[in-house]
């Protein structure tokens, strides 16, 4: 029997779309041959759609993306500072959106640095980890507000939420991750020594699930240190796990000692499963390289391996992977535009047994 997955993809705005078009070649060349089809509704969503039509998502558009079973995610956002999109907040009203609605309570983003990356800072095998970011909380929910704008007496709040169950349910998915890898370790990251209640409250929490998963090695870093130890040694990370701002930053920075922002991919995950999760690559619409055919599509080709992953299509999704990792170890230095890089990844995907 041929099962049928509901596939909603947003190009986005930027890069979105030419790094999607090529995820879209994995795809399908990873799931030819097996017994499912991908049946994709295209969603015209971000700072164009805004332009010329004023929406950033509808309630209908939500409804109709809740129906899929997945998304895949370009990038979202204009260039920064462009006054047509100053009353919008594409960010918060689409991307953020998507992820509380749709509560993506998990962010996870895994960094790995492959052979055959140039990387000062690191060898293969010393990156290895994978950051479990909080998806639907922290500075991140817009319990903010300000008064007296405009004038030198102004005052702004953006107030980071926490809650106990919040914490708790991604901090007991991450203790999960760890424990199914090799290493078995598990770092909280945070700022307990300045943001006090917030991180009495992570801290507590990840002391209390820790009786429940004993095999797993726990430690703390404050995020200042941890930016130090991402750079200069990479290896003592396994699973990070940190809030939806900290993890946001770190994980810029994680993709940027594993080769580069082009390789890092990710997964807003509810695993629950009551609603779609969403595959989207760590990087940004890049407006500066937009529209030049340079953008490097591998870390929205990996977010396909997520994809099919959390679908349950492990033999696919490691296809993806190997025609990365092997794409990427034959890259040398020779550049390569978006399509070539597609192409090349596709067509090694469809030479794999
Ligand atoms: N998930 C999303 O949709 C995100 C959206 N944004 C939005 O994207 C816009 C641009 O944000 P920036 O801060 O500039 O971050 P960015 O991630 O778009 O770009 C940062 C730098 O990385 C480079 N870069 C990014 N992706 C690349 C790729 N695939 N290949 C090669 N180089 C790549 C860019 O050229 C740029 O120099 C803003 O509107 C921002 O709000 C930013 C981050 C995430
Ligand atoms: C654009 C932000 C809302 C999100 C972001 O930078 C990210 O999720 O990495
Ligand atoms: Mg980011």
């Amino acid at each position: 029997m041929v099962d049928t997955v509901k596939l909603a993809v947003i190009p986005g705005d930027g890069i979105g779309p030419e790094v999607v078009t090529e995820a879209l070649k994995a795809l399908t060349a990873a799931t030819e041959g097996a017994e499912v089809v991908f049946e994709q509704t295209a969603f015209s969503l971000g700072a164009a759609r805004y332009l010329e039509t004023g929406d950033v998502l509808t309630d209908d558009d939500l409804e109709s993306i809740k129906g899929h079973d997945a998304i895949l995610l370009g990038a979202v956002g204009g260039v920064p500072g462009d006054p047509r999109l100053a009353g919008a907040n594409i960010e918060r009203g689409l991307l953020l959106r998507l992820r509380f609605e749709l509560d993506h309570y998990v962010n996870l983003r895994p960094s790995v640095l492959y052979p055959g990356v140039a990387s000062p800072l690191a060898a293969p095998g010393d990156v290895d980890f994978v950051v479990v970011r909080e998806g639907t909380e922290g500075p991140y929910v817009g319990n903010g507000g300000a008064i007296r704008v405009g004038t030198p007496a102004e005052v702004a709040n953006e107030v980071s939420v926490n809650t106990a169950y919040g914490v708790e349910r991604v901090v007991r998915y991450a203790f999960a991750a760890a424990s199914a890898r090799p290493r078995k370790k598990l770092t909280l990251v945070h700022k307990t020594n300045v943001l006090v209640f917030a991180g009495s409250l992570w801290k507590r929490t990840v002391d209390a699930v820790a009786a429940e998963f004993p095999e797993v090695a726990v430690d703390y870093l404050h995020v200042d240190a941890a930016t130090i130890f991402l750079v200069t040694d990479p290896a003592r990370f396994d699973v990070i796990v940190t809030d939806n701002l900290f993890g946001d930053i770190l994980t810029d920075l994680a993709g940027a000692i594993s080769g580069g922002i082009g390789l890092a991919a990710s997964g807003n995950i509810n695993p629950d499963g009551r609603f779609p999760s969403m595959f989207e690559p760590v990087h940004g619409s890049a407006p500066d390289i937009a529209g030049k055919g340079i953008a490097d599509p591998t870390a929205a080709i990996l977010s396909v391996a997520l994809l099919l992953d959390h679908l349950g299509r492990a033999d696919a999704a490691r296809r993806v992977q190997r025609a990365v990792v092997a794409d990427i170890a034959d890259r040398g230095t020779a550049r390569r535009t978006t399509s070539e890089v597609g192409d090349a990844i596709a067509a090694r995907i469809s030479a794999l047994d």
